[in-house]
C-alpha cells in the first residue's frame, strides 16, 4: 500500500498547481500513515466466523483484526481496522453470546516478533473459559516511556464506551486504573473512524488536567492513526485567542470557590445587560432623515423594541446587531402608511443611517468582555450591583482585586479569571459548538470551567470521564448529575467502570480504606491482575527519612520499569538534593521515561493519571497537610496511593493518617470512648 502510495503519478490529474500541492500533500501524509513501525505488528487477532458474512463490503469467513485496514495488491482486505463493525465480536463475543464467532484467536508479540497465541472456540461447549494470559502479560508488562494503546485487549465493559454512538454523550465513573483515559482515547479513535466526514467538519477536542498528563497521552491517538487531534487544557482552552490576558496569578482558595461558582454566569449576565439603556419613555424621538422627509420613531416604541429583544435572550451582540434592523423597520411600517413602497435596500439603508446607528451606540453599547470583568474585579460598586442577591458580601471581597487594575494588559489574571471572560464572551458571541469532546479528569471542574467545555459542544455530545473520589479541588464536583447540569447536557447516562488494570491487589486494598472518608458510597475497584503486587510501609526515624526514600528508590530501580518518587510538594526539594547526592539521576513529570532514565520525582499535585512500576510515597501526612483541608488532602494521598503498577512502598516518619491505619472512626460509625 506503501509503494502504490508512493508511485502515484498526479500529473495526469490535476489542472494547475494549486490542486498538485494540495494533491502532493495528501498523498505525503498518507505515505507517512502508511509508514512500518517496527515494534507495531499489523494485526493481533484473528476472527472465523461461522458464517460467510456480507456486510459493509467484508465478505468471507475469516478475519484479521490490526490497527489499520491493510489490502493486497488486488485491493482485497488482508487487515480489518479494529474499529469496523465486523471486528466487534472480537471484544465483545463470550461463550454465552458467541455472535457467530467460531474461533477468536489473538496474536503476542515481542517487540514486534510474533511470539504466542491463544485461541478460543467459542461456540464450543465442551471447551472450558479460561482467562487470557496474552492479557495478563499485557497489563504486567513493564511500563517505560508515554502511555500506549490497548487496542489487541480493549474489555468488553471498556468496549461499550468506546463504541457507543455518538448522538448520546457519555459520563463515565472509574476507581483508579480502570482505563478510563485509555477508553476516552479509543473512543475519539472510533468515533473518528464511524464519523469522518461529519466530524472532519465539526471537530474533535481531547482536554486533560495539566501539560504533563497531555504529553503522557499524546502518542496513543497519533499510534492508532489519528494524527490530527487537539489536546488541550480547560487553562488553555478559554485564553486560547485572547491576546492581551496573560495568567500569571494564582487565586486563593476562597476567590477561587467564588469566581468557579456557577452565580457568577448570573452575575455576568447581568453586568452584560446592564449596558442596555431603555430609552425613556418620555423621551426624544429618534428622528430620520430621508432626502425631503424625516421619519420619527418615538421613544415609547423604541423602549418597546429594546424590551422585546431584552426578553428574547438572545446573545449581546446578536441583539446589537439586530437593533438597527427593528429601528428601520418601524421607519418602513410608517413609510408604507405614507404610501410608499420600500424594499429590502431601503430598509438596510435605513439600518445604517447615521441617527439610527447613534440611537444603537447610546441604547446598545459595544462591551469588550475582558473590560467588563476588569471593571467587576476592580470596582466594588459595580460588582455589589450586579452581584445583588446573589453573592454576600465576603464573598464580594473575596473576589475583588486587593489593587484595582489599571489595563488589560498589566492586570494580573487567574486561570478563574479567563473562565470568567471565557463566559463573557459567550454572552456577547455564541462560542462555536465541536462535534465531540472528551473530558479527562473530569472530577476536578468548577462549574464555571464545565459551563466553559459545555459550550464547546452544545450542539455535539461529550464524553467526560472521572472519578469522584480523586477530586482535589476545593470545588470538586459532588456528584456526576451536578457536574453534567453544568455542563448543559443533563440527559448523559452514566456508566461505571469497576475493573482494576493498574493498580495490584494488595495496594488498592491499602488506599481503598480511604474510601469512607473521600467518597463514601463508591465502590472499591477490583483489580484484575494475577500478580498481587510488592507493598510495603516502612518506618524511617526521623532525620534518615530522606535517606530511607533513596534506598528505596535504589530496590525499585533494581526491577525493570519506571520508578516514582511521589511527596508533598513541599517535601520535593529536598528529596531532589538527596536523590543527587546519591548520584541517582531523576526526571521531571512528563519528562519521557526510556530505559537509560527511569526514575521521576513527581510533586504529589500532578500525580494524577500518571503510572509508574515501582512507586515511593514518602510521608503521607505531608501530603494530606498539604491541602487546605483534609478531605482534598486525603484524596490527593488516595491518588498518589493509586500509581502504581507493581509495587508500592511508603515511607514515613512522622504518625500515618489514621484513616490509612484503620484506626479513624468511619463515616457514620462514632468513635470509640
Ligand atoms: N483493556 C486493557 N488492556 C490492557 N491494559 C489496559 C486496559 N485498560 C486499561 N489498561 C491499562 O491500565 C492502566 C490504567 O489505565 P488508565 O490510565 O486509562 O486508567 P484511569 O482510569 O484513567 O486511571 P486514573 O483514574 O488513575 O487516571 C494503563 O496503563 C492502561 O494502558
Amino acid at each position: 500500500m506503501r509503494a502504490d502510495a508512493e508511485q502515484l503519478d498526479i500529473a495526469d490529474v490535476t489542472a494547475n498547481w494549486v490542486n498538485a500541492e494540495v494533491l502532493r500533500g495528501d498523498i505525503e501524509l498518507r505515505i507517512k500513515a502508511l509508514a512500518d513501525l517496527a515494534d507495531t505488528p499489523l494485526f493481533f487477532g484473528r476472527l472465523d466466523y461461522l458464517h460467510s458474512l456480507d456486510e459493509e463490503g467484508e465478505s468471507g469467513h475469516r478475519f484479521y483484526i490490526g490497527r489499520r485496514h491493510v489490502h493486497d495488491a488486488d485491493g482485497d482486505p488482508m487487515v480489518i481496522d479494529w474499529r469496523a463493525p465486523v471486528s466487534q465480536p472480537f471484544y465483545r463475543a463470550t461463550k454465552q453470546d458467541p455472535q457467530d464467532v467460531g474461533l477468536r484467536r489473538r496474536f503476542g508479540y515481542d517487540g514486534g516478533e510474533l511470539t504466542a497465541y491463544e485461541d478460543e472456540h467459542l461456540s464450543d461447549p465442551a471447551e472450558a473459559e479460561r482467562s487470557s494470559a496474552l492479557l495478563q502479560r499485557e497489563i504486567e508488562r513493564p511500563r517505560v516511556g508515554p502511555m500506549r494503546d490497548i487496542v489487541a485487549t480493549i474489555q468488553p465493559e471498556q468496549d461499550e464506551i468506546v463504541r457507543a454512538p455518538l448522538a448520546g454523550s457519555l459520563c463515565v465513573q472509574g476507581a483508579p486504573g480502570t482505563g478510563k483515559t485509555a477508553v476516552g482515547l479509543h473512543r475519539v479513535a472510533y468515533l473518528l473512524y464511524a464519523y469522518r466526514e461529519r466530524l472532519a467538519r465539526s471537530g474533535t477536542l481531547v482536554i486533560g488536567p495539566n501539560r504533563s498528563f497531555l504529553r503522557y497521552i499524546e502518542q496513543v491517538l497519533p499510534a492508532l492513526g489519528e494524527l490530527e487531534v487537539r489536546q488541550t487544557t480547560v487553562d488553555e482552552l478559554v485564553t486560547a485567542g485572547l491576546r492581551d490576558v496573560q495568567v500569571r496569578g494564582a487565586d486563593s482558595p476562597a476567590a477561587a470557590l467564588v469566581k468557579g461558582d456557577a452565580r457568577m454566569a448570573e452575575v455576568l449576565r447581568r453586568a452584560i445587560r446592564s449596558h442596555v439603556r431603555v430609552p425613556d419613555e418620555g423621551g426624544e424621538s429618534l428622528v430620520v432623515v430621508r432626502g425631503s422627509r424625516r421619519w420619527r420613531v418615538p421613544a415609547y416604541e423604541l423602549a418597546q423594541l429594546v424590551r422585546e429583544l431584552l426578553a428574547r435572550d438572545m446573545r449581546y451582540g446578536a441583539a446589537r446587531e439586530a437593533l438597527p434592523q427593528r429601528i428601520a423597520h418601524a421607519v418602513l411600517v410608517r413609510m408604507e402608511r405614507a404610501g410608499e413602497a420600500p424594499d429590502d435596500r431601503v430598509q438596510n439603508a435605513v439600518a445604517r443611517n447615521a441617527a439610527v446607528k447613534a440611537a444603537v451606540k447610546e441604547i446598545w453599547p459595544q462591551v469588550d468582555p475582558v473590560k467588563l470583568v476588569l471593571r467587576l474585579l476592580s470596582d466594588a460598586d459595580f460588582l455589589a450591583g450586579q452581584a445583588a442577591g446573589l453573592l454576600g458580601e465576603e464573598e464580594q471581597k473575596a473576589i475583588l482585586w486587593d489593587r484595582p487594575a489599571r489595563g488589560v494588559k498589566s492586570a494580573v489574571w487567574s486561570p478563574a479569571d479567563a473562565v470568567l471572560i471565557d463566559e463573557a464572551r459567550d454572552l456577547v458571541e455564541r462560542t462555536g459548538s465541536l462535534g465531540h469532546v472528551v473530558l479527562d479528569e473530569a472530577q476536578d471542574l468548577s462549574p464555571m470551567q464545565y459551563r466553559a467545555v459545555g459550550r464547546r459542544c452544545s450542539t455535539g455530545s461529550v464524553t467526560i470521564l472521572g472519578d469522584i473520589a480523586q477530586g482535589t479541588t476545593p470545588w470538586a464536583t459532588p456528584s456526576w448529575a451536578v457536574a453534567l447540569g453544568h455542563l448543559g447536557k443533563p440527559e448523559a447516562v452514566v456508566e461505571e467502570l469497576t475493573q482494576g488494570f493498574r493498580v495490584p491487589r494488595t495496594v488498592i486494598a491499602y488506599a481503598s480504606r480511604l474510601l469512607p472518608a473521600i467518597a463514601p458510597g463508591l465502590a472499591e475497584a477490583t483489580s484484575i491482575r494475577d500478580s498481587p503486587g510488592a507493598f510495603e510501609v516502612r518506618r524511617a526515624a526521623p532525620g534518615a527519612r530522606a535517606e530511607a526514600a533513596v534506598a528505596a528508590c535504589r530496590e525499585a530501580l533494581a526491577h525493570e520499569g519506571s520508578t516514582g518518587l511521589i511527596a508533598a510538594d513541599a517535601d520535593l526539594p529536598a528529596l531532589g538534593e538527596a536523590l543527587t547526592a546519591a548520584g541517582l539521576a531523576h526526571l521531571a513529570p512528563g519528562e519521557e521515561t526510556s530505559a537509560g532514565a527511569r526514575l521521576t520525582l513527581v510533586p504529589a499535585s500532578l500525580a494524577k493519571g500518571l503510572e509508574y512500576d515501582y512507586v515511593v510515597l514518602v510521608e503521607p501526612a505531608a501530603v494530606v497537610a498539604g491541602e487546605p483541608d483534609r478531605r482534598t488532602g486525603l484524596r490527593r494521598l488516595y491518588v498518589a496511593l493509586t500509581r502504581a503498577v507493581s509495587g508500592l512502598t511508603v515511607v514515613h516518619a512522622e504518625d500515618l493518617p489514621a484513616e490509612l491505619t484503620g484506626c479513624a472512626p468511619r463515616a457514620g460509625e462514632r468513635p470509640a470512648g
